[in-house]
């Protein structure tokens, strides 16, 4: 849907409009520029000015050499005369060629600055948008164009020069040819129209193909990462998948493929009307050029004059047509990272400033949520709260909205309406970043980051306390065990797919993100699943440690095994993102309702209980 809004914009940015952009996209490009590398900017725009200058020297000296070479007399006199304009042309082209160098030299060392100037900015945008971006399917469709114009943002170097230096040697072969008759000029401006044009329009169908195919790129990339990727490896295998993948992969290319297909033959189409027209019209400039000479209206040196100008032009209005065009196509994609830098999607996190302190209670009323594109809430009019000290567990069927109640309760989401407060403050008030330093979160999918044991725990961020507190945290979680068996101990690199890396099992992962957790000085700590890959006695270790734990902390614990939930000070069940029952583990054993009857589904497994000798 976002992206079918987005191929529409796409549509109608129609060449008039971008020719209006293309100024404000130029000026973002050298502010990107100047951001990236001040020096090769200033130098790269004294050169192109140099060089401009230089190439009207150049060409006064030609229309000088050949005045003096065509003129009557003598032949030693008529190189006599000629040879200053000579030395100034060698001069003019010595500078020329040195400047091209310097410019190359120069170009080289700013686009890769500013390609990764360009993701920075991009990648800072993509982590100031809300969390709630990642579930609106435009917001990656936003970000891959946006990618891909940090991407081709160098290339904006190569083809501002090219137009710089197209212009400079337009103006310099423009002066000449308008001395020699001023009708030459327009005609031959005229005569590039056509393919400028046509050049233009060419852009922006391959721009829009592009735009078209977006989803299936990204498919495509999706599908890629499934195949070739460790992680799955052992699925693909197993499940014989390989034929059906390499097939998925195959269709959906080639879809991509026959649209790309498509817009090259549209293109080419355009070029070629393009190009006959230009031909027809730059003929016309050659006739009317041989009509001046014939009719008188030209002398032979002028009309020798007017050729090397006329070439000159001739050359330079191509390359700006030219030049022009890819400059056009690439402000297209430059645009999109433009606009995404600016609203990152749509979703740029907009809140308040308020930095709270550890929340003493944290608390949701009437709250509910829809997720962006859902037909249903997931979470209705839920009203509950939090104490520090306190550990409250939520409870309920697949799907019933703990996840999404957990994610609102520390800010990662807001509310579609109602309110989470941390001590009266709404989420939306506070600032985010200061806000989830307070938040330590064990989430149902953790992150394996491919860092030190150390880091693992640490995320980067120094606490008091330094290895002492990080081996405090793992003991509490059971990671202690894990960082013992490590060769490097905490400096162990926790990826196998470099030297000296080694990689845990599945329940030694959740050991080490359930010490993150412990490890933050943080008031409100949020654990989803915590311990569905531990074995017995680690999970045996986190409950019975759950208390100390919550001591100074609000804690919110979301899992399905319900004898772990005994622990909990308080208990609220949710079904289908409604709160239906709230009481301690007592309580809701001894009452009827949906607690119970998970209680009891969870506590049968059909098998017969044991015979006991006085049976038999
Ligand atoms: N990113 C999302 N976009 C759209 N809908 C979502 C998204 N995440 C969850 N949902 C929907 O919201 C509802 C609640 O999901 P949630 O993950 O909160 O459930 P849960 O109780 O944590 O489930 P589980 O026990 O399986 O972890 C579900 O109907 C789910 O389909």
């Amino acid at each position: 849907m976002e992206s079918d809004s987005r191929l529409a914009a796409g549509r109608a940015l129609t060449t008039r409009r971008m020719a209006r952009r293309l100024p404000q996209l130029v000026a973002r490009s050298l502010a990107l520029a100047w951001r990236s590398d001040r020096a090769a900017v200033a130098g790269l725009l004294g050169c192109q000015t140099v060089s401009g200058v230089s190439q009207a020297f150049g060409l006064l000296a030609t229309t000088g050499t050949i005045s003096a070479l065509i003129s009557s007399g003598d032949v030693t006199a008529r190189l006599w005369a000629a040879w200053p304009s000579v030395l100034v042309l060698a001069a003019a082209a010595g500078l020329r060629a040195g400047l091209a160098i310097t410019v190359n030299w120069l170009s080289g060392r700013l686009a890769p600055l500013m390609s990764q100037e360009a993701e920075l900015m991009l990648l800072d945008a993509a982590l100031n948008a809300e969390l709630a971006a990642y579930d609106s399917p435009g917001f990656k469709d936003s970000q891959e164009a946006a990618e891909r114009g940090a991407q081709v943002s160098a290339d904006l170097v190569q083809e501002g020069q090219d137009i710089l230096s197209a212009l400079a040697s337009l103006a310099a072969g423009a002066a000449v040819l308008t001395a020699v008759h001023p009708l030459l000029l327009p005609l031959l401006v005229l005569a590039g129209l056509p393919q400028g044009v046509a050049q233009v329009s060419g852009a922006r169908v391959a721009y829009l193909a592009n735009l078209e195919t977006m989803g299936h790129r990204r498919m495509l990339s999706v599908l890629r990462w499934h195949m070739s990727d460790d992680c799955n490896a052992d699925q693909v295998r197993c499940g014989t998948m390989a034929s059906f993948l390499l097939g998925t992969y195959r269709s959906i290319g080639e879809r991509v493929n026959a649209s790309d297909v498509r817009a090259a033959g549209r293109g080419a189409r355009m070029s070629f009307v393009g190009a006959a027209a230009g031909g027809l019209a730059s003929g016309l400039v050659w006739t009317a050029l041989v009509y001046l000479l014939a009719t008188g209206r030209l002398s032979v040196a002028s009309a020798g004059t007017a050729i090397f100008a006329l070439r000159t032009v001739n050359a330079s209005v191509q390359s700006l047509v030219y030049g022009g065009a890819r400059l056009f196509r690439t402000g297209l994609y430059v645009d999109d990272w433009s606009r995404f830098l600016g609203q990152a999607g749509g979703f740029r996190m907009r809140r308040g400033r308020i930095a709270p302190p550890d929340p003493a209670e944290v608390r949701a009323e009437e709250l509910t949520y829809r997720y962006e594109g859902a037909d249903r809430d997931a979470l209705s009019a839920v009203t509950l709260g939090v104490r520090r000290g306190e550990v409250l567990a939520l409870v309920g069927e697949n799907g019933s909205g703990k996840t999404t109640l957990a994610k609102l309760l520390t800010g990662l989401y807001l509310p579609t309406s109602g309110r989470v407060a941390w001590d009266g403050v709404e989420t939306g008030a506070m600032d985010p970043g200061a806000a989830w330093a307070r938040v330590a979160m064990v989430p149902q999918s953790y992150a394996r980051w491919p860092m030190s044991a150390r880091q693992n725990v640490t995320l980067g961020r120094a606490a008091p306390g330094g290895d002492a507190a990080v081996l405090a945290a793992c003991a509490a979680s059971g990671a202690d065990e894990v960082v013992a068996s490590l060769r490097s101990g905490l400096d162990t690199l926790l990826a196998r797919e470099w030297l000296g890396g080694e990689e845990l099992s599945g329940g030694q992962w959740q050991r080490m993100a359930i010490a993150r957790a412990f490890h933050r000085p943080a008031g409100l700590l949020v654990m989803d699943e915590p311990t569905a890959a531990l074995d017995a006695r680690a999970e045996h270790r986190i409950f019975t440690g759950l208390r100390a734990v919550a001591a100074d902390r609000a804690v919110v614990l979301v899992t399905h095994r319900l004898a772990n939930v005994a622990v909990a000070d308080r208990i609220v069940v949710l079904e289908r993102g409604r709160v239906v029952q709230d009481g301690t583990f007592g309580e809701l054993v001894a009452a009827e309702g949906l607690f119970r009857e998970l209680w009891r589904l969870q506590n049968d497994r059909g098998v017969p209980a044991p015979r006991t000798g006085s049976d038999v």
